[in-house]
């Protein structure tokens, strides 16, 4: 378990929110975290103003191939929102407290709704690749070992020691997302599922895909649900997203063998329209009493 001083304390991140919030007018309500090759979306965000990851006191940088490395505010269908154009992962050898520090410092900017994207391997044999996930529930296999992002100790002024997990993912914000996905005609290829994180950076064996698909995955990957904890921690609502980039491989006569490439090519191929999906979701917030942003 990392010390307190792995990351994510409340001075640190108050530090950077504090930062960002003298350098920019935006005040974000909205915060999205863009999952490998689906940076696109914050390049669809008005009046764009760009921070590196590298200029962010405290902030981790990005070394992950597809992954820009920015921070990006501005408005998506009139929400203010900030944007993060890569993510960290457990494999980029940070401690978990540093790699979800940016979800404190969003919930200390005023962020009240998180959406996140990534790109996962289909462990659901019915998936195609291609096909959008919408997260109903995740599987934390780093966490039954220890390691959580809550791991340490507890500062009730992000949250409670104990939070709960049952309801880590918005059911209005799926709901939406289905009816949008439904009027954009986007249903031949919208699933919803369990996403199962692992710690990576190697892919799964076959055997380790064929037990995670029994434990009940329908796609695996190696982020998200570190991201979700701690803003469900903080009580933010989450909506995330998994986009199939391929189909884990389950049988020993296959050929196939899972590459950053190709999840690259993929997310290339798809990221219209999950870009489409999030800005109709967040243009029809307002016209939804139940779902206050
Ligand atoms: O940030 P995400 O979860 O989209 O990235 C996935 C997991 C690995 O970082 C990479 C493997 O291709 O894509
Ligand atoms: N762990 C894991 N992460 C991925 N990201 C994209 N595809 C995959 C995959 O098959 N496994």
């Amino acid at each position: 378990m990392s010390d307190i001083n792995s990351g994510g304390n409340y001075e640190e991140c108050r530090n950077t929110a504090d930062w960002l919030l003298n350098h920019t007018q935006v005040r974000p309500t909205v915060g999205i975290v863009c999952g490998s090759g689906l940076g696109g979306l914050a390049g669809m965000l008005k009046d764009p103003q760009v921070f590196k990851y590298s200029d962010i006191p405290n902030f981790p940088r990005s070394t992950v191939h597809g992954h820009a490395g920015q921070l990006v505010f501005g408005t998506l269908k009139g929400k203010p929102c900030v944007c993060m154009q890569g993510r960290f992962h457990l494999y980029e050898g940070y401690p978990i407290q540093k790699i979800t520090l940016p979800m404190r410092v969003f919930k200390l900017m005023g962020v009240e709704t998180v959406i996140l994207t990534n790109a996962a391997g289909g462990l659901n044999q019915d998936f195609k690749v291609g096909d959008i996930m919408i997260i109903k529930d995740h599987v934390n296999m780093p966490g039954f070992a220890g390691n959580n992002p809550l791991a340490g100790p507890n500062d009730d002024r992000f949250g409670v020691r104990f939070p709960c997990m049952s309801d880590a993912y918005d059911r209005e914000l799926q709901q939406l997302a289905h009816e949008v996905a439904t009027e954009l005609g986007y249903s031949d290829f919208l699933r919803e599922g369990v996403y199962c994180v692992l710690g990576g950076p190697s892919f799964e064996t076959i055997a380790e895909c064929r037990m995670l698909h029994r434990l009940g995955g329908d796609a695996v990957g190696m982020s998200t649900v570190h991201e979700v904890i701690v803003a469900r921690h903080a009580g933010m609502r989450c909506f995330a997203m998994s986009l199939i980039t391929n189909r884990s491989v389950m049988d020993y006569d296959s050929q196939e063998r899972a590459n950053h490439e190709e999840v690259l090519e993929t997310s290339g191929q798809r990221s219209k329209q999950m870009e489409k999906l999030v800005t109709t979701m967040l243009d029809r917030l307002d016209n939804n009493k139940n779902n206050s942003f």
